[in-house]
């Protein structure tokens, strides 16, 4: 066994490491092929629709599920050894909670059923749930409730955190209060890596963001890069027997999509495409709309079902 010298600490070992991970649950190919390495002291989102693989993907990183085919590290290490040494703490969306403890009562009873944890009042600090450390976790908000998970991740002081749609559900001011404890955390240089359905969480909170559709790695790169791909317009219209190769060629065109007699065209001067469309050809019911991220996803994966 090599791993009792693996280098953990060293910058050059990957928090993450993913190369050519499958996962099929009978018929359904969940993950199809993912290669991902994540540097120790990065902030990731996994951004993608239901079902894209984003849960699946977080199960093998946290040793709950083995790969189809392919291989998932954890700091050099298979992931249920990583865990095993304290180096992975994951926050999942619900359960787990007594209803009938306070926030503190729930970290102390977490903290004696480890060996080493860190000190309760400081995690509680750490998690900004200090002044509601008497509070029952029945009496606790969604967002409360989620930074108290948080607080529990931390008592083994992790490496690397793990959070599948931490915020579902909850309202906006929950949402900030848990993302700026996150924040203020991860800038101690913890690797956290968290779901989300949300391009605009995704935008505001990590340093990079991977986009997964299909089980497939569809676009990696910074907010601003992410957020171009979902940028610009479409405009849609009818039009008998479509041709889309005319339509590539009009200028200001970056896409096109055919379903049936419908035409849907993506382009960054959705105006001059509209000018064009409606003076010299015969389309009808013309609309323009803001693309969003399923356009995205649509245009990077080239599923127009
Ligand atoms: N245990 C399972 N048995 C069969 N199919 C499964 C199982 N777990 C997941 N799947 C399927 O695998 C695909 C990927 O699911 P996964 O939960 O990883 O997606 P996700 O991106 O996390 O979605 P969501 O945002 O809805 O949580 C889906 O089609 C899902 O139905």
């Amino acid at each position: 066994m090599t791993s009792s010298t693996a280098p953990l600490t060293s910058t050059r070992t990957a928090a993450v490491r993913l190369s050519g991970v499958t996962k099929d649950f009978g018929p359904v190919h969940a993950v199809q092929g993912i290669d991902l390495e994540l540097q120790q002291g990065e902030i990731v989102a996994f951004l993608g629709p239901n079902g894209a693989g984003k849960t699946t993907t977080i199960d093998m990183i946290l040793g709950l599920s083995k790969p189809t085919t392919g291989t998932a590290t954890v700091l050099g290490l298979e992931p249920r050894e990583a865990i095993a040494r304290g180096l992975v703490s994951a926050v999942m969306q619900t359960g787990g909670l007594l209803k009938d403890l306070s926030v503190r009562e729930t970290v102390q009873y977490t903290a004696s059923l480890f060996a080493n944890t860190r000190d309760v009042d400081d995690v509680l600090a750490d998690a900004g749930i200090t002044e509601i450390a008497d509070r029952k976790v029945a009496k606790c908000s969604g967002g409360e409730q989620q930074r108290l998970r948080f607080a529990m991740a931390l008592l083994s002081d992790p490496s690397l955190l793990l959070l599948d749609e931490p915020t579902t559900g909850m309202d906006v001011e929950g949402r900030r209060a848990f993302w700026s404890a996150i924040r203020r955390d991860a800038e101690q240089g913890r690797t956290v890596l968290f779901a989300t359905h949300y391009l605009e969480e995704a935008d505001q909170y990590a340093d990079r963001i991977v986009l997964i559709s299909h089980g497939r790695i569809v676009a990696d790169g910074t907010g601003a890069e992410i957020k171009a791909l979902a940028s610009g317009r479409t405009v849609r219209f009818t039009l008998p027997d479509p041709d889309p190769e005319t339509f590539a060629r009009i200028a200001g065109v970056d896409g096109v999509e055919v379903r049936g007699d419908t035409v849907i065209l993506h382009s960054s001067d959705s105006d001059a495409v509209a000018r064009h469309l409606l003076t010299t050809t015969d389309a009808r019911d013309l609309e323009i709309n803001a693309k969003g991220l399923e356009d995205a996803f649509i245009s990077l994966t080239g599923d127009a079902s």
